[in-house]
């Protein structure tokens, strides 16, 4: 059982999650999902949360009150919890450390907005995490992205049929090409070997497409590939398929 706990100014920007990925994880108790709006912990009476930067300089900044409040005020955690804080400065998510949330007790995502948010908010994060080098108005999709990707690794959340463990990139290699019904679209032919039920032949030619895929749109990853012995006859054939 994994809980979400997010801070936020938008909850209702959450329903998309909580009608797909979420539902049958919160009917299954796989998972749960609550919502701070730390708008309710606004001190002044005009409730806001946000103000201007000392020293000057465009936009507002969160202030920190409201969030230290929120944070505060929220149970106390039954396992282990981790306060996430998302921003373009922080480090970038991968399926590792999604792989590592999900062994979690509690998630805590800080959503900023405005233009920032003010330094001493950084002190109640364990992590500072960015979803990738672009900014985006506010750090609610990024929280989406985070939850969506260490849910779906919590056993039972994907359902009978799907499973995490093949995901091609805790194994670090980009997929193979996969194909479907019907065999010939408009021309298009699905590859003889697929349709050979030669397992064994059909492994070598996943395991040989998904490196040629790896190597010519990601080699950054490369280097992370445990490679086996069946594997040189078929990186000899791919050097000679792709020689200048
Ligand atoms: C124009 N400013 C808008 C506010 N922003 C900001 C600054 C601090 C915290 C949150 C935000 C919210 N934005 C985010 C959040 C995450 C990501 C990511 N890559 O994970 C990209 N952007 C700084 C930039």
């Amino acid at each position: 059982m994994i809980k979400f706990t997010v801070l936020t100014l938008f909850p209702e920007m959450f329903a998309p999650l909580q009608e797909s990925i979420l539902k049958r994880a919160q009917e299954a108790k796989l998972v749960k999902i609550q919502f701070v709006n730390f708008r309710d912990y606004a001190i002044s009476k005009h409730k806001n949360v946000d103000d201007v930067p000392y020293g000057g300089g465009a936009g507002m900044l969160l202030k920190p009150e409201p969030i230290f409040a929120a944070i505060r005020d929220l149970p106390k955690p039954c396992g282990r919890r981790k306060v996430i804080l998302m921003s373009p400065q922080g480090e970038v998510f991968r399926q590792e450390k999604a792989k590592e949330w999900a062994e979690e007790g509690e998630l805590v995502f800080i959503c900023g907005h405005y233009e920032g948010f003010d330094e001493r908010i950084r002190e109640l994060a364990d992590e500072e995490m960015s979803i990738g080098d672009y900014v985006l108005t506010g750090g609610e999709l990024a929280a989406m992205v985070m939850i969506d990707a260490v849910a779906r690794l919590v056993p039972g959340v994907l359902g009978e049929d799907a499973s995490a463990e093949e995901d091609s990139h805790s194994i670090s290699l980009l997929e193979y090409p996969q194909y479907t019904r019907p065999a010939d679209f408009e021309g298009r032919q699905v590859p003889e070997i697929l349709l050979s039920g030669h397992h064994a032949f059909i492994k070598r030619w996943r395991r040989k497409e998904s490196l040629r895929r790896t190597f010519l749109r990601r080699p950054d990853l490369i280097n992370a590939v445990t490679f086996g012995p069946e594997d040189y006859s078929i990186l000899e054939e791919l050097i000679l398929e792709h020689e200048e």
